[in-house]
């Protein structure tokens, strides 16, 4: 199956009626519907049977369904997997990991729902926020416990209180977590999503915040605004060049298989398997930002 572009995943609060209603128009890649930091005590109930209504309701077009559900220590988590499950949400992120432990603890949870509710089992699946030194340590495990996992995610606002300092612009108190979670992510096969940006004023800080994380390899981004949306994306569109360098690699490697190869020279440049990949990335980066048409070319904007 071709993998999931996942560049944006947007926070939507629980409990607000209106932007849980209209979350499907902004284009996200994933909708993140919350329940845990967002709603206060007194609402959670009131936000869990909000998202479970909006989840019968409304068409989120293609977006992916995510839900951040309370944590697995808390009262709400069990009622909260039991309703999202029942509704069908396709991906369950629970919130301040530290362990592989917890997320089997969430797959036990999820399965029994699953069981429950004629849920078809293990289709239900399952990403982990990482917001502690102790997550960071053991990302690796958390990555790998569970074949439901899609992803991690670093958590910087949590993060960075439990290290006892605070964000900075250049973002150095981040670059530790952001390296282990990104390596635990790859060694494992799955997605890595850095953290939300929460000064909505600060445009550029964003940005830079997004292309630095995009260099690193980073899958995308949490977010907290539809705002911040297009900026994602238009940083991880790809440019001309690297789409028609993207479709003769593709042009190659067929003439390659057609020869009974798994190698060409290209211009010079070989031509293999790590580059082919590479090279899809790219593309489907490309369709998602209509920069190819239905012939499989470049389209000039
Ligand atoms: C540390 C953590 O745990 S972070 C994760 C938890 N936090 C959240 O989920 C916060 C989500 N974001 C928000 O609530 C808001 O975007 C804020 C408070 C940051 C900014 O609010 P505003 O300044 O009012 O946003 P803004 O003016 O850009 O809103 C524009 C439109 O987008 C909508 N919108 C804003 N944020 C969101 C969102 N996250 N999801 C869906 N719709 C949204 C608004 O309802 C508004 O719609 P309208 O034009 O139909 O009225
Ligand atoms: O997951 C996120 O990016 C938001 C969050 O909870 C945090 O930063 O603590
Ligand atoms: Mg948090």
């Amino acid at each position: 199956m071709e993998e999931r572009l996942r560049r944006t995943m947007m926070f939507v609060p629980g409990n607000n009626a209106g932007m849980v209603k209209d979350a499907g128009i902004y284009g996200a890649d994933s909708i993140m519907f919350d329940l845990e930091d967002s709603v206060s005590m007194a609402e959670k109930d009131a936000a869990r049977m909000l998202v479970y209504q909006a989840l019968q309701t409304q068409d989120y077009g293609d977006s992916e369904l995510v839900v951040r559900v309370n944590g697995i220590d808390t009262p709400f988590f069990k009622n909260d997997v039991f309703a999202m499950v029942k509704a069908g949400i396709q991906v369950v992120r629970l919130p301040k990991v530290e362990s592989a432990q917890m997320m089997l603890d969430l797959v036990k949870v999820v399965e029994e729902a699953e069981n429950k509710f004629g849920i078809e089992p293990g289709t239900t699946h399952v990403m982990a926020a990482i917001e502690s030194a102790k997550g960071v340590l053991n990302a690796p495990e958390i990555a790998a416990s569970t074949d439901r996992m899609i992803g991690l995610a670093l958590s910087a606002e949590d993060y960075t209180t439990d290290m006892k300092t605070h964000r900075y612009p250049d973002g150095a108190e981040l670059e530790f977590a952001r390296n282990m979670i990104l390596h635990a992510a790859r060694a494992a096969g799955i997605a890595a999503f850095d953290t939300v940006f929460t000064n909505m004023n600060d445009i550029e800080g964003f940005k830079r915040e997004t292309e630095h994380i995009h260099e690193l390899g980073f899958d995308g981004k949490s977010l907290v605004n539809p705002r911040q949306i297009d900026w994602v994306n238009k940083i991880y569109e790809p440019t001309k060049k690297e789409i028609e360098n993207a479709l003769d690699v593709e042009a190659a490697i067929e003439e390659a298989h057609q020869k009974g190869s798994g190698v060409i020279s290209m211009n010079g440049q070989m031509v293999d398997r790590p580059v082919v990949l590479r090279a899809q990335r790219v593309i489907r980066l490309a369709k998602a930002s209509n920069l190819i048409n239905e012939e499989g070319e470049y389209i000039e904007k």
